[in-house]
């Protein structure tokens, strides 16, 4: 990738744009608010403006809120300001939907969203290696009888940017991605949002009291509210559905505090058992949340499969791997000199290998041994 085009100047865009300027991209910012494309560039993220008409760059990335994404992305197809065009927004399955309402390509686009970020927004918050070890999850979009599916060459443009900005590639479902971000991201959100409200309006000799574990708790809770609204209205359903199911752990816990609370001791001895039986499911929850993958690094399975260079081959390829829920870790391709095809080398947790090469087989592709 030599050019590219960061609309949207925030946190995310911005340390993107720092992360491929520092790596000898030539990067155009552009933002609603000029300001903010002027303090990006301040910063080092590139030069501030559009590229010149007929003078498209190789990968746009679209940066600003959700409610804005599908329209952005279809302006800058319109305009041909770009080959490429990938979004970094937080929901994947709602702007899909609203660019192919639009009349959006859906070849030239590719929706992503990289799993790290911070509570504070703007390009001030933004940092070259935000990026770094973390997931960044890629939802191509497989060919069907009404729709395109992705081009390889924006998957492969994609694959490049996530490399240079140091992240892992993940390749998911668009409404896949969403159910799993309802789980580890948009539920905490607001259950940190949840604690730190309790605090509103309690009194000041109790909150100078505020020690590490609130504070481990409620620092998303500083996050934009207006950014939240965007993401949670993208993504009701299967944040409601998580949110009723902690309900009733709150009602569990409840129970089993007013038990503890009695002066019968064989229910304090269930209350202390319930509560007990509450914090043993958290321990095991929280041991598997992984290590950022940039500190621990797994070691996963190579399972090579031969591709020729048509549209779609990468997209149907992870929807394959997709579709007997396997996730693909990391890609490599390896391009045969003076021929139409290639190696691409898929990166699997070693349990996977089996299921994933049985299903590729079925479906007719042709394995390296
Ligand atoms: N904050 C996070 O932790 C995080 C992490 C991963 C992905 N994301 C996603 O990245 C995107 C950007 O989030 P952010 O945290 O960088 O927000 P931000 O508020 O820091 O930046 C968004 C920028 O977009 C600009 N903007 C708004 N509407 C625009 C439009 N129509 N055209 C051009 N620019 C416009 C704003 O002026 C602002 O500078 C969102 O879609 C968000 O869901 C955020
Ligand atoms: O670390 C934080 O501040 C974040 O909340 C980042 C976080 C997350 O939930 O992990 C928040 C929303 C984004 O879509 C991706 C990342």
């Amino acid at each position: 990738m030599r050019t590219a085009l960061v609309l949207g100047t925030g946190l995310i865009g911005t340390s993107a744009a720092l992360a491929l300027s520092a790596r000898g991209v030539k990067v155009h910012l552009s933002d609603r608010d000029p300001e903010r494309a002027r303090t990006a560039a301040a910063l080092g993220a590139g030069t501030e403006g559009e590229p010149a008409p007929g003078s498209p760059v190789d990968l746009a990335i679209v940066a600003v809120p959700p409610a804005h994404l599908a329209a952005t992305v279809a302006d800058v197809q319109r305009r041909g300001l770009a080959r490429g065009v990938i979004d970094v927004g937080s929901v994947k399955g709602g702007p899909r939907r609203e660019l192919i309402e639009l009349g959006g390509d859906l070849t030239t686009y590719l929706g992503s969203h990289p799993m790290s970020g911070r509570e504070q927004s703007g390009p001030l918050a933004a940092t070259a290696d935000l990026f770094e070890g973390r997931p960044w999850v890629l939802t191509p979009a497989q060919g069907t009888d009404t729709t395109p599916g992705t081009d390889t060459e924006v998957l492969n443009l994609a694959l490049e940017l996530i490399a240079l900005c140091g992240a892992v590639p993940v390749v998911m479902d668009a409404d896949a991605h969403d159910r799993a971000v309802a789980l580890v991201s948009h539920t905490p959100q607001l259950l940190s949002t949840l604690v730190a409200a309790r605090l509103e309006e309690a009194a000041e000799t109790d909150v100078r009291l505020c020690g590490q574990g609130i504070r481990d708790v409620t620092r998303i809770a500083g996050s934009d509210p207006g950014m939240w609204v965007d993401i949670l209205s993208a993504n009701p359903g299967p944040v409601a559905d998580i949110l009723a199911e902690v309900a009733g752990d709150l009602e569990t816990a409840v129970r089993a505090l007013r038990e503890l609370d009695s002066a019968d001791e064989a229910k304090r001895a269930d209350g202390a058992a319930g509560v007990e039986a509450l914090l043993r499911r958290g321990n095991a929850g929280r041991a598997r949340v992984p290590g950022k993958h940039g500190q621990a690094p797994a070691v996963y399975e190579t399972v090579t499969v031969l591709i020729s260079d048509r549209p779609g081959q990468l997209a149907r390829i992870f929807a394959d791997a997709s579709s007997v829920g396997v996730n693909i870790e990391d890609v490599r391709i390896e391009h045969a000199t003076g021929q139409q095809a290639g190696y691409m080398q898929l990166m699997v947790e070693p349990g996977a290998v089996p299921v994933l090469e049985q299903a590729l087989r079925e479906r007719g592709w042709s394995l390296r041994q």
